[in-house]
């Protein structure tokens, strides 16, 4: 029972001296939930040692609805209070017997608690988070621990004397496979399939505390469940628990990002896919250095190697390109020579065979060191150790004139990347060995980390400047947790089948790399495919797989800053999905407003995507043009992601859409992201571009 109350204050106002409205400062009675003013607290709250109570209320209950306010330090009294006193109120609010939850309350495996297995419960070593009155499901033998009817939400403390056994059905499932008798829901089969045990038929496992596992009936031990980084990747991924980490000595925190328990929380999902080299690494790495996720010291260190390793694959790309160079210097004296020789004077000409192209011997040595040791099949297995030796050498040979020559020259070489100038300007400091590599040196690297296939953060946006004047819904996002998990095709397996997995994603973003026109790659079955039509089909399989029926789908057309050199050089008709692109020339063309060949080619691009999904579904393809490589942009597609969630949420259409022509119907259904990159030519969005870019689609 509570003491009773009367309500005679306005709304908001102070329950003591009737003063103030909604928009006062004061502090709540965690049992009656009256309102008490700055000047009236200490007075109502008297020296609250059961924390902060009317003192008509000590004694009582607290209010369920209050629980998640217990040990939150209050502004107000912390004004009040000095820090000694404030922490004494805090820990007698958390501590204090009459403000824990009642055991008769709290139901396990289908039996209330005594106030012994209560305690027992709060005082184990892994104990339930946020524990509130409710029924729960509890497996002594693994420590999987959830609410009755749904997937587990966490591993706790094992073989604790709570409860009698789990019942079959404690969680649901339907699955037809069985953990310590229990049948488990389908996120568990997920999450079993990817440890790879075998799950055919009915199937009764008994899972021990650290995750070994052994057939029932069958006394040997097949492995353990969380032993795979990529298992521990799913059950994020999944909001399954895993074992608290003392319990899970193998098992490193992955990527240092995921927390034990992401199915307590609300969180938005975003998936990020995309065909092979879209881009959704070097994004995915973007929002990690945009939203402060710090990497790992293992993925850290595996950058490093991977870094090293690449950087001596262009030296190597260039001292081949020296001796190249060389020969052909060589060539170019001898003809010389000759046809001096042949000259009026007939004077002959001595032929310095040490051109600007020729190294010195110990340069030379190691070059051709290099050049085999690079050729060898575990050449990856010897290179971190490799550098570490041979850190020396590389500061000499980049100090030769030859090289320096030679590099000068490196848009001769085909085979170096554009991305190796970025590395190679730094060779001599990434060599090193007490070389760490900065955001943006992960950001250039390939490759982020060692389950390159299943990636995971969690993350929150920080609160920007824009959001103050949008909506005041944005002023609180810090709060809000978001996941992105980016995934790579190759892992979807045949006919996309493991997308079931990420059921409850919010919103799918699709990669797509705007250069792809002209680009070909070879499929599974050995065929030569252009990769924009590849990328196509990828976007069919999935936009239509049963499990996505209905999700929002943000497109992400990617590598914008490419696009605007190759468009120059080869025309977008050259892929046969983008026939009809026909810019039109207008007199405004050379105006500075007017929007780049590049801009109408990607809204070309992003037309033609709308227009397919529009014919496999009934909704919206929302549209974002970005440049991995830029933070800006990608901060800005990844806010847009946030902004479709939202607005469906409330079945509105996201605020970006309403910058579009109002007149033109067709132009009306589309919705393409404008972001800064395309702020800086704004007349993109315009009523005369619009009604160019209508001739297309
Ligand atoms: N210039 C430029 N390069 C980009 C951009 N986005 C990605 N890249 C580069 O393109 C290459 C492929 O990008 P990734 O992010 O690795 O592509 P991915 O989707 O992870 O592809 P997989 O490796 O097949 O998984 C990398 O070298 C990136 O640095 C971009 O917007 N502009
Ligand atoms: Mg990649």
């Amino acid at each position: 029972m509570w003491p009773k109350i009367e309500r005679n204050v306005k709304k908001g106002g102070c329950y003591r001296c009737l003063k103030g409205n909604r928009f006062m400062e004061k502090e709540v009675c965690i049992v009656c939930g009256v309102n008490y003013c700055y000047d009236c607290v200490l007075r109502a709250m008297g020296s609250m040692p059961e924390g902060r109570k009317c003192v008509t209320c000590i004694g009582f209950r607290i209010r369920e609805a209050r629980r998640g306010m217990l040990g939150k330090c209050p502004r107000l009294l912390k004004r009040l209070l000095t820090d000694l006193e404030l922490k004494r109120v805090m820990n007698a609010e958390m501590l204090c017997e009459v403000n824990q939850v009642p055991p008769e309350l709290v139901f396990v495996n289908g039996e209330t608690l005594s106030k012994d297995e209560l305690f027992q419960l709060r005082n184990c070593k892994y104990p339930p988070k946020k524990l509130r009155p409710g029924y729960y499901w509890y497996d002594k033998y693994s420590g999987f621990w959830g609410k009755e009817g749904q997937k587990p939400s966490q591993i706790i403390t094992c073989h604790l004397g709570v409860g009698r056994h789990v019942k079959r059905n404690a969680s649901n499932g339907n699955t037809n496979v069985f953990i310590n008798n229990r049948e488990i829901t389908k996120e568990e089969l997920w999450m079993l399939k990817s440890a790879g045990v075998p799950c055919e038929g009915e199937t009764h496992y008994w899972v021990s505390e650290n995750g070994a596992y052994e057939r029932e009936g069958q006394k040997t031990r097949k492995g353990k469940i969380w032993d795979k980084t990529r298992t521990k990747l799913v059950c994020a991924v999944l909001s399954l628990p895993v074992p608290p980490r003392s319990e899970n000595p193998s098992g490193k925190e992955v990527n240092g990002e995921i927390r034990d328990n992401l199915a307590q929380k609300s969180i938005h999902k975003f998936l990020l896919v995309g065909y092979d080299k879209s881009g959704t690494s070097a994004i995915y790495k973007q929002a990690k250095i945009l939203y402060g996720i710090p990497s790992s010291e293992d993925e850290r260190q595996t950058i490093k190697f991977s870094i090293q390793r690449k950087l001596f694959g262009y030296l190597t790309i260039l001292l081949e390109g020296r001796e190249q160079f060389e020969e052909e210097s060589l060539l170019e004296k001898r003809k010389s020579c000759v046809i001096d020789r042949s000259g009026p004077s007939g004077d002959t000409i001595h032929i310095d065979d040490t051109t600007i192209y020729s190294i010195g011997a110990r340069v030379r040595a190691f070059s051709d060191w290099l050049l085999q040791v690079l050729q060898l099949d575990n050449s990856e297995a010897i290179f971190p150790a490799a550098t570490c030796e041979y850190a020396p050498f590389i500061e000499e040979m980049w100090k030769d004139a030859a090289i320096q020559a030679t590099y000068n020259r490196r848009n001769e070489l085909q085979m170096l990347p554009r991305v190796a100038t970025y590395f190679l300007d730094r060779a001599v400091e990434i060599s090193r060995t007490d070389y760490e590599p900065s955001d943006m040196d992960i950001l250039y690297a390939d490759g982020i980390t060692s389950s390159n296939s299943l990636t995971c953060m969690e993350f929150s946006f920080p609160k920007s400047t824009q959001d103050d004047s949008l909506d005041p819904a944005y002023r609180h996002d810090s709060s809000l947790r978001y996941q992105l998990i980016r995934v790579h095709p190759r892992s979807l397996g045949e006919h996309c089948k493991w997308l079931d997995m990420f059921e409850d994603t919010d919103i799918v973003l699709f990669c797509v790399a705007l250069t792809d026109y002209d680009e070909y790659s070879v499929d599974r079955n050995g065929v030569l495919t252009n990769k924009m039509l590849a990328s196509k089909e990828l976007f069919e399989s999935i936009v239509t797989h049963p499990t996505f029926e209905n999700k929002n789908f943000l497109l992400i057309l990617n590598k914008f800053d490419l696009l605007e050199e190759k468009i120059e050089q080869v025309p977008l008709t050259y892929c046969e999905w983008f026939r009809d692109f026909k810019p039109v020339v207008s007199r405004n063309c050379h105006n500075s407003t007017y929007p780049s060949l590049a801009q109408r080619a990607s809204h070309y691009i992003g037309m033609k995507f709308k227009e397919l999904f529009r014919s496999l579904t009934d909704n919206k393809l929302f549209v974002s043009l970005v440049t991995g490589l830029e933070n800006d942009t990608v901060d800005e597609a990844l806010r847009y992601a946030r902004e479709i969630i939202k607005w469906q949420h409330v079945g509105e259409e996201p605020y970006l859409n309403n910058e579009l022509s109002s007149t033109d119907l067709e132009a009306s259904s589309s919705c393409v992201h404008r972001s800064k990159m395309t702020c800086k030519s704004s007349s993109i969005f315009s009523q005369n571009f619009v009604g160019t870019l209508t001739k297309h689609v």
